[in-house]
């Protein structure tokens, strides 16, 4: 199945704004017969992890992505913390009608995240939707109080993503909150996201593309949960995000804007015309990385990220040629 697929090249891309912990982002861009894919998952994740996003790579690079039955996918921005001034122009920079905030930061206080929802509600005006997404980090009882604050700072929320870690939780705090809740980590972390079927703890789930092993594989994680889809990046290049771009404009139905307005968190990108919203919305295309600014973004240390791309390889089951032959 794995034809033509050349050398992987390796890149190092920093980011405009922290993003948890991390301050770049890298990886390997891999060519094949079908097009281009991206391998770029976060430092701390080891091969029995990485091997799904290997998969996704060779699926793009190889394979190919199945036929798109939308020509544009509305996109959602991302307000990371920041402060409430340059949340502002960030979503109206953006032209996004949605926009989701990074809340529950450690050592950021829920007042601090009330005054940026409330400079996100104004920019957004009244016809504007925001989501929040608290990445695991309240208790039942906490998610319980900031939602109801955090709401009513927004006048209104579209979802909260991933409010607690636990399904077990995220089930409880549905009966107690009217605001619908989306899954997250819990679908990547899941341990086999195919059987996530039935899910009471959510009612929307979030897929991003790498972490489940490619565009195929998602759409089967999204039929298996019987969910409405958001599609969202893991802060990838436009190689990467056009992945997403894939699997948003193949989904049978997509009511809601997609997670893939992150290239501007990046400080450059490998493409010469990145995935960046127009209006709001991504057209649908496919992108080739630029032979330039692939030099322009090479890592210091090659060999680092090469050595995570095979022993992905190894880990995903297949047949790793000798050194340097990757
Ligand atoms: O959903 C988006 O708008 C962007 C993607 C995003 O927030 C994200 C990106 C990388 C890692 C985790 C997350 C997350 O949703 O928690
Ligand atoms: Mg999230």
């Amino acid at each position: 199945m794995i034809v033509d697929v050349a050398a992987p090249v390796p890149f190092t891309v920093p980011l405009v704004t922290r993003f948890r912990r991390v301050t770049s982002r890298s990886g390997v861009l891999v060519g094949g017969a079908a097009g281009w894919g991206e391998f770029s998952p976060f430092p701390d994740y080891g091969p029995e992890v990485t091997r799904w996003w290997w998969l996704a790579a060779q699926e793009a690079a190889a394979e190919g992505y199945p036929d798109p039955v939308r020509d544009h996918v509305e996109i959602n921005t991302i307000v990371p913390v920041v402060d409430p001034q340059r949340a502002h122009e960030m979503v109206t920079a953006s032209g996004c009608r949605t926009a989701k905030v990074k809340v529950a930061d450690p050592g950021v206080s829920l007042a601090e995240d009330e005054a940026r929802i409330e400079a996100v509600r104004d920019a957004l005006g009244v016809s504007g939707l925001i989501r929040i997404d608290a990445n695991a980090a309240w208790d039942v009882d906490e998610a319980t109080r900031a939602i109801r604050l955090l709401e009513r700072a927004a006048g209104g929320l579209e979802y909260v993503e991933q409010p607690c870690a636990t399904l077990a939780e995220m089930a409880t705090l549905r009966r107690r909150v009217d605001v619908p809740l989306a899954a997250d980590e819990s679908v990547r972390t899941a341990e086999d996201p195919l059987r996530i079927a039935g899910l009471e703890a959510a009612d929307i789930i979030v897929v991003k593309v790498q972490p489940l092993g490619g565009v195929r594989r998602a759409l089967a994680v999204i039929e298996a949960a019987g969910l409405p889809a958001v599609v969202s990046s893991a802060v990838e290049t436009s190689v990467g995000l056009s992945a997403g771009l894939a699997l948003a404009a193949a989904l049978p139905e997509l009511p809601h804007a997609c997670g893939l307005g992150t290239a501007m968190l990046l400080a450059g990108d490998v493409v010469a015309d990145p995935l960046v919203p127009v209006d709001g919305r991504l057209r649908v295309r496919w992108v080739e990385p630029e032979p330039e600014l692939l030099e322009r973004w090479a890592p210091g240390d090659p060999e680092a990220v090469l050595d995570r791309y095979r022993a992905a390889a190894a880990a995903a089951g297949a047949a790793v040629p000798e050194e340097g032959g990757l």
